[in-house]
Formats: C-alpha cells, sequence, structure tokens
C-alpha cells in the first residue's frame, strides 16, 4: 500500500478543479493501457463539487467506457436527493455520455430488492465480485473519497464493527451516526484494491482528522487512516483542512 502525498489548495474550489483534471488524467491513461477504466465515486460536499467540475471540463475521457461504482450509499427510496446516485447523477451522469450499464448503482429502499438492506448489500457485493480482479489484482483505477469531521469515509465511522471489517468488500449499516441511519458501503478492504486512492476535503472542521489520518493513526479512532491505494493515496486539500499539519 502506498503511503499519503498532501496536494494543497487555496479553496475548495480549486481543490475540485485540480481533483478533476488528474481524474481526466488517470482515466484517459486506463482508457489508453486497458481499453476501459473503472472509478468509485463519493458523496459529500467536496466529492459532489469534484464532478460537477468534471462535467465542466472531461477532456478525453470515453465516458461510454467507464464502470462507475459508489464508495457508499444511503439506503433510502428511488429519487431521494440525500442518495449520493442521485446527486451524482445531477452533477455528472446526466451530463456526459455513460453507459447506463457500467453505472453500478446501489439499491434504494422502495427497488426491486424492496426495504432489505442485507439483501442489498449482498446485491451489490455480487455486482462488485462479477467485476473483481483476482485477490492482490487492483480492482478500481480511482476510488474518490469525501470525510466526514471525525474521520468517516464511505459509510465506515470510527469505533464501529463496518470500519474492522477485514473480509467483506460490501457490507450494510443500520446504525449510522449520521443520517439516515441505513446505508451501504464498500469497506476498507475493498477501498484498498484501487490503484488510487483520493481524498476531497475542505473546511476548518475536517483538519483534525485529516491531520491524525495523515501521520498514521489507527483506522479504529480514524477511519480515513485506514484508507490507502495500491499505487498512490493523494490528499486533495484546501488551506483550511490542511491547517493542522
Ligand atoms: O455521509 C457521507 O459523508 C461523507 C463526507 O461528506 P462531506 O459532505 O462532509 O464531505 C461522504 O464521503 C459520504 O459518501 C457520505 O455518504
Amino acid at each position: 500500500m502506498s503511503e499519503p502525498t498532501v496536494r494543497t489548495f487555496p479553496d475548495s474550489a480549486a481543490l475540485s478543479t485540480a481533483a478533476a483534471a488528474a481524474f481526466v488524467d488517470v482515466v484517459v491513461a486506463a482508457q489508453k493501457e486497458r481499453g476501459t477504466a473503472s472509478v468509485v465515486l463519493t458523496g459529500g460536499g467536496t466529492g459532489i463539487a469534484t464532478l460537477k467540475a468534471l462535467r465542466e471540463n472531461s477532456g478525453d475521457v470515453d465516458w461510454s467506457a467507464v464502470h462507475v461504482f459508489f464508495g457508499d450509499e444511503r439506503f433510502l427510496p428511488e429519487g431521494d436527493g440525500e442518495r449520493n446516485y442521485v446527486q451524482a447523477r445531477a452533477a455528472l451522469l446526466d451530463h456526459v455520455p455513460v453507459d447506463a450499464d457500467l453505472v453500478h448503482a446501489m439499491a434504494s429502499s422502495d427497488g426491486p430488492l424492496r426495504d432489505d438492506i442485507d439483501v442489498a448489500a449482498a446485491t451489490y457485493l455480487q455486482a462488485i465480485a462479477a467485476f473483481a480482479a483476482p485477490d492482490g489484482e487492483p480492482t478500481f483505477d480511482i476510488h474518490l473519497l469525501g470525510m466526514g469531521g471525525e474521520g468517516h469515509i464511505n459509510s465506515l465511522f470510527p469505533h464501529t464493527d463496518a470500519v474492522r471489517e477485514s473480509e467483506r468488500l460490501v457490507i450494510a449499516v443500520t446504525d449510522s451516526p449520521k443520517p439516515p441511519p441505513r446505508r451501504i458501503t464498500l469497506t476498507l478492504p475493498a477501498v484498498r484494491r484501487a490503484r488510487q486512492v483520493w481524498f476531497l476535503v475542505a473546511g476548518e472542521e475536517k483538519a483534525e482528522a485529516a491531520a491524525a489520518a495523515i501521520n498514521g493513526a489507527s483506522a479504529e479512532d480514524w477511519p480515513s487512516a485506514g484508507a490507502k491505494g495500491i499505487d498512490e493515496t493523494v490528499w486533495f486539500l484546501d488551506e483550511a483542512a490542511a491547517s493542522q499539519l
């Protein structure tokens, strides 16, 4: 696993512009090398702002050959504006020529799987397993991550079974301390299957968590500390989020 590197920007807009440009470079290079690219999107304010920046300039990306996954999802009805999928569509996916078959959304609470979050998580696990490279091989080109002020990433919160999960790649969370309580999430072992893990973090309220994770704290206390990419782990921070480094 790679050690963290830090890129600091004057504000969150500059951060999102730079992360979007880096995303284009990695996806285009992956498509040149392997024909397709695979990315994992994040929810959260800075993550969604970065998708909007990507919509404004996605360079030579062939969107029809990008597999799109989600790091986590709030288990809510289909059109709920709090769903990360709904926000990602509005910010990016509805505006670029993605192949709908390659957009791997997590289930909603009122879809064909009804309201069974365990079945929903198992179904997403199957989607990932069908796509995943063998153990030890990278599965995703990029995994984007937002981070909460207490260090959560995806729906992996401090001092929970979810952050300790060491085998399953996808799990259901039913007691998220941040609403809504029911979520589906990729785990740390899934995040660690990405070549590139990129944190998109802005704001002074995230500064303590960023410093702790970058300085090697435990994932139990600061889940973001456990998220590392195979080739690179990059922290895109604005100056406020970098203020305790
Ligand atoms: O609930 C969530 O929060 C995190 C961080 O969000 P932010 O708005 O504080 O940046 C996000 O990464 C995650 O996908 C989302 O479900």
